[in-house]
């Protein structure tokens, strides 16, 4: 018989992770603030360095609170965090997206996006990775424990100690796989598709230098910040 059940322990894990993730949530503001109006290029890529900036800050914290991260290799910690902040932004942007709207409010948002400066060439596979997500229709709790299997990813660029980060990989991904059977019975596939998702989003890691650069507008400029984890400037 399958170890179906959440034990206490991992319930307990599961709470730490879960309310660090609600603790450390974006301020919901980029969504009110771009159904308020569509701003020019220029407004909307400085609006996307600002959320960005704060959402890397946001990450940090998030990040230090996954039971055992902070006893990684300290340039490992490093390594993780550089190699997941663009991801982490995607899926975040994901899950922005996908929650449930008063109605029209999502067609607007998808509209003020794509006039948002960042060329067309991305909207597709952006926009695919966004539907792609929505359809799973995750819940709070495979939301924050997706964003630590991200981060928690051990082929990341330059980290030297896999095994450290697999050992803490692994009981999340035993508990996001109970968590899928739990939340969605009628789908056994449900968990492998989640972890799918994660394999279309290294794909967007590819575009978003270019798609940064390509905005539509002359000489972006970046916070130091950003310059450290968007390999841009
Ligand atoms: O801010 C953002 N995303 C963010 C959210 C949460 C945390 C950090 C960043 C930007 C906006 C886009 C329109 C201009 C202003 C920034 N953003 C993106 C997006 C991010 C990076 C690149 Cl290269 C391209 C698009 N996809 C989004 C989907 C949403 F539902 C959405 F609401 C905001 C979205």
């Amino acid at each position: 018989k399958e170890k179906a059940e959440i034990t206490k322990e991992q319930q307990a894990f599961m709470k730490v992770i879960v309310d660090s993730y609600n603790r450390h949530q974006i301020p919901q503001d980029v969504t009110k603030k771009l159904l308020q109006e569509q701003y020019s290029a220029e407004e909307n890529f400085i609006l996307l360095t600002e959320m960005a900036t704060s959402q890397v800050q946001v990450l940090v914290e998030f990040t230090k609170n996954i039971p055992g991260f902070l006893s990684l290799d300290h340039e490992d910690q490093i390594a993780l965090l550089k190699g997941s902040a663009v991801e982490a932004m995607f899926l975040r942007s994901a899950q922005v997206l996908s929650t449930k709207m008063p109605n029209g409010h999502t067609e607007v948002l998808e509209e003020r996006i794509r006039n948002s400066g960042i060329s067309e060439e991305f909207m597709t596979p952006m926009f695919n990775f966004y539907k792609s997500i929505g359809k799973l229709h995750m819940v709070q709790e495979e939301q924050a424990l997706l964003t630590a299997v991200t981060i928690l990813t051990p082929d990341r660029p330059f980290v030297k100690d896999h095994p450290a980060v697999e050992r803490l990989q692994e009981p999340m991904l035993e508990v996001l796989r109970k968590l899928c059977a739990l939340h969605h019975p009628r789908e056994p596939q449900y968990f492998a598709r989640l972890l799918g998702r994660l394999t279309e989003l290294r794909t967007l890691n590819h575009y978003h230098t270019e798609m940064l650069t390509s905005w539509r507008m002359n000489d972006q400029k970046f916070t130091p910040l950003l310059c450290e984890i968007w390999d841009v400037q």
